[in-house]
């Protein structure tokens, strides 16, 4: 049976009175994360130790600056790309195409940035504009989301998500009204998903590194570990661009608020909160410890990545000879579920790798401070929470093929725990 969609959805983060919570709270954690990252205590929870006045919000050349990496990572999307993919079959049985040039997005960057800093470019700067530059960032989002509904209302009824069309206009501005909200060829949520945002974190890093050399004579290894780490996610996120197509937010949530504000605020600016705590309270690490934290982000990642592939290929060529051994359990929809090798371990197990990595992403920065592991905390939150809204769409796919899933696949998260 169809799951029961627009006004008749059920409402998902709190309704209407949730959405509009999380809208007044998302940004002010943004705030609160920057401000107690360069503050002495750097206290995670409580008021941070200085309030800035509004002028610290405001500058025109963050202003200038955002504008012009906007303008820049939407070019780069424009160029050619090495090729073009389908995404998953619409409601009206179109597929839509979307360039796979991330990847060569972020070596352009990367190579533009290299030619600015040896022409003088004073990427050290940077960090003293996060708090301007995060204010530009959350009021775009706000006027985009506002453009992204007002455009939703002359979408056609077949372009519109299953959410977030309840008809309540906090609620349906917080969700997202339409699947896939484009001008021409132009994907506004897959550019957003991947470009401004995850590229601007790695540059936000770059940048604080940068600048602890010039305080400090040279980069901390913990500064050393957390870019590394973090450039080799977001690498990999673009590298693996075309995977992106089959996730929730793509098939499944409309483009409004959470997703925009995610994609372009939330993300590079509180992301980049482990070196943004380094650069102002550095963290003495000995070489055994990098070690092992160095282990246990190759473990993170190589769950993480052998999961997702697993899954990819399996969706991809169900016969192809890296995934036709596994065990699957039939689905009346045709589609099979597999029930060996990664995804035999636990319901998620991509998610699993995705926290030990959150984890060593906080080690560097020491165990003295709460903050820096926001990440970790949050993302947890954030994928128990996923983990549940994917099982109820999953139930509603499968029926009883993913009850018989769940009885051979008890954990959902971590073995034996969760
Ligand atoms: N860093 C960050 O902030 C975030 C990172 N992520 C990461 O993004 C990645 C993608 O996550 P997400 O989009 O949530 O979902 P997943 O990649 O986990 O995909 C879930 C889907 O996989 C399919 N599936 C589930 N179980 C099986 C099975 N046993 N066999 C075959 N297919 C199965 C189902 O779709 P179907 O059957 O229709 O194919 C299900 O809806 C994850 O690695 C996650 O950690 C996610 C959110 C935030
Ligand atoms: C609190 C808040 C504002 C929530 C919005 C959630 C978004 C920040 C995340 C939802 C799903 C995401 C994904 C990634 C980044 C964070 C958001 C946008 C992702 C691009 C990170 C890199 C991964 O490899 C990925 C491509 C699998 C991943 C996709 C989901």
């Amino acid at each position: 049976m169809a799951p029961p969609q627009g006004p008749r959805a059920p409402l998902e983060f709190g309704g209407p009175m949730g959405a509009a919570a999380l809208m007044l709270l998302l940004p002010a954690t943004v705030f609160h994360l920057l401000l107690a990252a360069r503050s002495g205590p750097a206290r995670l929870l409580g008021p941070p130790a200085s309030l800035p006045g509004l002028g610290a919000l405001w500058s025109p050349r963050a202003l200038l600056l955002w504008l012009a990496w906007l303008g820049l990572q939407a070019a780069l999307y424009l160029l050619p790309a090495r090729k073009v993919a389908k995404g998953l079959e619409l409601k009206d049985k179109s597929r839509l195409r979307y360039p796979i040039n991330g990847f060569q997005a972020l070596v352009l960057t990367a190579l533009l940035v290299g030619l600015g800093m040896s022409a003088g470019l004073p990427l050290g700067a940077l960090p003293e504009m996060l708090l301007p530059l995060a204010f530009v960032a959350t009021l775009t989002a706000f006027i985009f989301s506002l453009f992204l509904y007002l455009k939703a209302q002359v979408a056609p009824v077949s372009a519109l998500a299953p959410g977030g069309n309840s008809g309540n206009p906090i609620y349906d501005f917080f969700l997202g009204r339409e699947l896939n909200p484009r001008i021409c060829s132009f994907d506004f949520k897959y550019f957003c998903e991947l470009r401004p945002g995850l590229i601007g974190w790695v540059l936000i890093n770059l940048a604080l590194l940068v600048k602890e050399a010039e305080l400090r004579g040279s980069p901390s290894l913990a500064m050393w570990l957390v870019n590394g780490f973090q450039l080799l996610y977001v690498g990999d996120a673009l590298w693996h661009e075309e995977a992106v197509l089959t996730t929730m937010d793509i098939t499944h949530d409309g483009f409004g608020f959470m997703l925009a504000f995610g994609d372009i605020a939330w993300v590079p600016f509180t992301y980049s909160l482990q070196a943004q705590f380094l650069l102002h309270h550095p963290q003495p690490l000995g070489l055994p410890m990098a070690a092992i934290i160095c282990l246990i982000n190759a473990i993170g990642y190589y769950i993480f990545r052998g999961a997702n592939s697993q899954k990819n290929t399996f969706r991809k060529n169900p016969s192809d000879p890296r995934v036709a051994g596994l065990e699957t359990i039939s689905t009346a929809t045709g589609r099979q579920l597999l029930v060996s090798g990664w995804w035999g371990m636990v319901r998620h197990p991509n998610y699993l790798g995705d926290l030990i990595m959150a984890l060593a992403w906080s080690l560097p920065c020491g165990v003295s401070h709460l903050l820096p592991y926001f990440y970790l905390l949050y993302f947890t939150a954030l994928l128990v929470h996923r983990e549940a809204r994917d099982e109820r769409q999953c139930l509603q796919k499968y029926g009883l093929a993913w009850h018989e899933y769940c009885r051979r696949v008890p954990y959902r998260i971590m073995p034996y725990i969760y």
